[in-house]
């Protein structure tokens, strides 16, 4: 992971604490160019979409912020007021996956504090973690349950409440309800966006649902096909997200623009 370290008078002119792509490209086994000098700024607290073809990149970017993967060239900053230091505490990135990837053989609970497990945190500290965590999905008095008794939605809860447990700054979300029904998918984006509101977290989400991205973000990228660019970021104005919004001509408007947009 390339790390770049700002200036100090980059740090005193940012307000708040922002995570900057700075000219990321990748290229695969030197000749799958995935991503080619992607830039972008994301502010603290901001909920911001990818959306692009298949194959245009957005795994690869989550990856690399995550330290998962090493850019080819350029880096990933991020940049706090209070220190000049920007290397990204990889305890405060949370991430969620497409899949649920619990462990089936352990009962909720176990599966929500296994990161903090994995970090020795004793059992009664980490169970009290995870309690907090599943109330705060609406999965409180599942915590005994294996995940082969829940719903899809539920699975995906736990997940989201096992990404929540260590308390990240910044949630990586890769397509976490593309395998959903339409009505979990919908109630979901409420429990995200309450837990978003109440938590003041930076989350990035990728979808390939247009109207999931609108619903939900404060800022949407659009990205070209491979190798995956950011050709356009739209800006959705602070409606309230209610059933209504959806019924909305501004609604519709950013839907729209956002997939015309997808078309060049
Ligand atoms: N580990 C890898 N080795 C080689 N090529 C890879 C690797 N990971 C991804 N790629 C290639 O890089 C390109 C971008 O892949 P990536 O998964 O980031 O796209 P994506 O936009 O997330 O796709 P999708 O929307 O289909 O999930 C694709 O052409 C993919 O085949």
């Amino acid at each position: 992971m390339k790390i770049e370290v700002a200036t100090k008078e980059d740090v005193l002119i940012q307000k708040k604490p922002k995570l900057r792509i700075n000219n990321v490209s990748k290229t695969y086994d030197q000749k799958i160019v995935a991503l080619s000098e992607v830039n972008l700024d994301i502010e603290e607290g901001e909920f911001m979409s990818f959306v692009g073809p298949s194959g245009c990149g957005k795994s690869t970017i989550f990856k690399i912020i995550a330290g998962l993967s090493e850019p080819t060239t350029g880096a990933i900053e991020m940049i706090t007021p209070t220190s000049t230091d920007t290397v990204i505490n990889r305890d405060e990135v949370g991430f969620v996956f497409q899949h649920a990837t619990l462990l089936p053989w352990k009962p909720v609970i176990d599966n929500v504090a296994l990161p903090l497990e994995l970090k020795g945190v004793a059992k009664k500290e980490r169970y009290e973690k995870a309690m907090n965590v599943l109330e705060m999905v609406g999965l409180e008095g599942y915590e005994k349950a294996l995940p082969r008794q829940l719903s899809g939605g539920m699975q995906m809860r736990v997940s989201i409440a096992r990404s929540l447990i260590a308390k990240p700054k910044l949630l990586l979300m890769d397509e976490p309800f593309g395998a959903l029904d339409e009505m979990t998918r919908q109630n979901l984006h409420y429990e995200l966006l309450r837990i978003w509101e109440k938590t003041n977290m930076t989350v990035l989400f990728i979808t390939h649902n247009v109207f999931e991205s609108v619903f939900l973000s404060t800022k949407i990228a659009v990205m070209s096909a491979r190798p995956g660019r950011i050709t356009n970021v739209y800006e959705v104005p602070p409606y309230e997200r209610n059933e209504s919004f959806r019924s909305t001509n501004e609604f519709s408007r950013l839907v729209g623009e956002i997939e015309s947009g997808l078309k060049h």
